[in-house]
């Protein structure tokens, strides 16, 4: 099972997740608590090892912005959490994850699994479009194509991240808020959800 961990905010905990085997780390540049710039995930990421996913997580933000962030930043994946059509996005030459909001069987019908290289599902918006804690039914997402393009994600952490698993069979699971204490990135938390996450099937399809 691949691992996420979104919502990286300090050298301190991108490195603790990448030791303890995350494969990816999110920078969030839309509207959050979570927010950096592109200036501090720069410096975050040139300590990163290279075979690190360094995701950007973007909310309805142009091409031509995220294209510079991506660039000036050291991103190699861009995750269009909005209502962002990804063929717009394509010429940025990432890879693209498409994050989508699942409430019930119908969202499931909707997903487009060729137009973006990923999907992400999470649950519906709330204060912000992501990163707000909140899990949907995974019996719903049990519907969703099990493949090695999807992303689980919305109100996971170390106790129910197991069940998701069984259930979803994503090929990644992603985690902010459960992740972390009193609004921080959590170093022991990190290393638990990481262990939980690769423990069970690999790959999970
Ligand atoms: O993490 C954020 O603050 C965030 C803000 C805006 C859009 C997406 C964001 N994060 C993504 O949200 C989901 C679920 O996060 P959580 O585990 O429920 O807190 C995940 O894909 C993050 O990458």
């Amino acid at each position: 099972m691949k691992v996420k961990i979104c919502g990286i905010k300090t050298a301190e905990a991108a490195l603790h997740a990448a030791a303890a085997g995350a494969d990816a780390l999110g920078f969030v540049f839309a509207p959050s608590k979570r927010q950096i710039t592109p200036g501090e995930a720069k410096a975050i990421i040139q300590e990163l090892p290279e075979a690190v996913w360094k995701v950007g997580v973007f909310v309805n933000e142009p091409p031509e912005k995220v294209a510079s962030i991506a660039e000036l930043a050291g991103l190699t994946h861009i995750q269009l959490h909005g209502e962002e059509s990804p063929g717009d996005y394509m010429k940025i030459g990432r890879p693209l994850i498409k994050a989508y909001s699942i409430r019930d069987k119908e969202d499931i019908t909707i997903i487009d699994y060729e137009t973006s290289d990923y999907v992400l599902l999470d649950s519906p918006p709330a204060t912000y479009k992501g990163g707000n804690g909140m899990s949907f039914d995974w019996n719903v997402a049990s519907g969703a194509k099990r493949g090695r393009n999807v992303i689980l994600a919305g109100g996971l952490d170390p106790d129910n991240v197991q069940t998701a698993i069984d259930k979803v069979r994503p090929f990644m699971v992603d985690v902010s808020s459960g992740v972390e204490t009193e609004g921080k990135k959590d170093l022991r938390k990190i290393g638990r959800f990481i262990e939980i996450a690769k423990a069970g099937e690999d790959e999970g399809i």
